[in-house]
């Protein structure tokens, strides 16, 4: 009842003060590009930079962007939770170039549009080293305006739905502010993209600086990293070794998952489109940890033990994004349901697993 009448006054101030959306428009224009790109005579490839770019979202999107002969891809990544492996098909291409780099390091390269999605995502290694994790998300995406700046190039970054922390509107719109601990053991994340978000639209309304922000939800799929700690990644893992799937408490927590694929038909369109966000991109197929740990009992390994083991301090109880506005002003929803999206991830992890369909 809490939820509802809290829900109802948030929407009621929204209204009110028509912030729920507002607008965030800069009174600067954008940089000049590079003359190259309004040249008559010869139109240069669209130079495409993606900050980890190495990783789980970044290949997929990496090899999407590859698709269209006209663009030019270089990956930035320093492979702390990323890997080469994930890029073997393009290193050698002529139209992509892979660079090791720490976006805590600045960097200068001509490009037209930059996705900035360097920050290690599992909690388990954002954890590790929260400070180098709150560097990378603040002095990496500062490194990544001041490029942007520099050679007039389109900036998106991935955000996340940790922004808003525990939160107490649910399903979460963009407008709502979030419950978040400044000062926990997630906070090096949440806080972190926060601030990431914040240096994002000062470069916008300072700068002219042309920003995009995806608040990206719980995503899956082939190339997760196997033991990365992440829900999904581990329930398949544990299923396809005969391993009691660890379903941490107190199980009824949700959240809701998006397929990678729809997730990078989500990033691209939104760095296409005229709309700065932040805007929330996930499957609002809300399931609680143990509906999800049933599902992949029942898909992979009916025989498996679900166990219930403790959790970490923080864990939201719930999240499940409204994509009113990813639809109106996208055009996107996402397709894959997570029953048929899982399968898809069973395949891969067998394959680097090597363990072979019991017929
Ligand atoms: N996967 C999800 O569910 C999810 C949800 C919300 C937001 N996101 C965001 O999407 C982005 C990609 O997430 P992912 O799931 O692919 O994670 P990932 O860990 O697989 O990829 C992150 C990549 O960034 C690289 N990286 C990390 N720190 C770096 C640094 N300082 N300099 C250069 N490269 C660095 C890593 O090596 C890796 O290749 C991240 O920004 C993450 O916060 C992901
Ligand atoms: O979508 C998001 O914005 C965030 O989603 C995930 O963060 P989180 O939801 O905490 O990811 P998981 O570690 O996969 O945990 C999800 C839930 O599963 C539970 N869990 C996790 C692992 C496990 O083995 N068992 C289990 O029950 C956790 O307690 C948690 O409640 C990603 O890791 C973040 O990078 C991302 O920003």
């Amino acid at each position: 009842m809490i939820g509802f009448s809290l829900n109802l006054r948030f929407r009621l101030l929204t209204m009110a003060t028509g912030a729920s959306n507002g607008e965030h428009k800069s009174t600067k224009p954008p940089p000049t590009p590079s003359p190259l790109r309004n040249s008559k005579f010869f139109q240069s490839n669209m130079r495409i930079l993606v900050t980890g770019g190495a990783g789980f979202i970044g290949s997929h999107l990496v090899d999407k962007l590859m698709e269209n002969e006209k663009n030019e891809v270089i990956v930035a990544d320093n492979y702390f939770t990323g890997s080469k492996d994930n890029l073997r098909k393009w290193i050698g291409h002529p139209r992509f170039e892979l660079i090791r780099h720490d976006v805590t390091e600045a960097l200068l390269v001509e490009v037209d549009q930059i996705y900035h999605l360097a920050c290690p995502a599992s909690p388990i290694f954002y954890k590790y080293n929260p400070v180098k994790t709150i560097k990378t998300n603040v002095i990496g995406t500062l490194n990544m305006l001041g490029l942007a700046k520099r050679v007039g190039a389109r900036i998106l970054l991935t955000s996340t739905s940790e922004v808003y922390g525990d939160p107490l509107v649910h399903p979460q719109p963009e407008s709502y502010w979030g419950n978040v601990n400044p000062i926990g053991v997630r906070s090096c994340y949440d806080e972190g993209k926060r601030v990431a978000e914040t240096l994002m639209f000062d470069y916008h309304r300072q700068h002219g600086i042309e920003i995009r922000i995806a608040r990206i939800f719980n995503t899956y799929g082939p190339r997760m990293n196997i033991d990365d700690g992440r829900v999904v990644s581990n329930f398949i893992a544990q299923a396809l070794r005969d391993e009691p799937l660890t379903v941490q408490s107190p199980g009824t927590q949700t959240r809701s998952f998006c397929y990678v694929s729809d997730m990078v038909d989500g990033l691209i369109r939104l760095m296409e489109g005229e709309n700065t966000g932040p805007i929330n991109i996930g499957n609002p197929g809300e399931f609680t940890m143990i509906e999800l740990a049933e599902t992949v009992k029942e898909l992979i390994n009916p025989g498996i033990e679900i166990k219930m083991v403790e959790n970490t301090p923080d864990d939201p109880r719930q999240r499940k994004p409204d994509i009113t506005n990813a639809k109106k002003l996208l055009g996107w929803e996402p397709k894959i349901k997570l029953r048929d999206g899982l399968p898809l991830m069973e395949a891969d992890f067998r394959l680097r697993l090597g363990v072979a369909k019991k017929v």
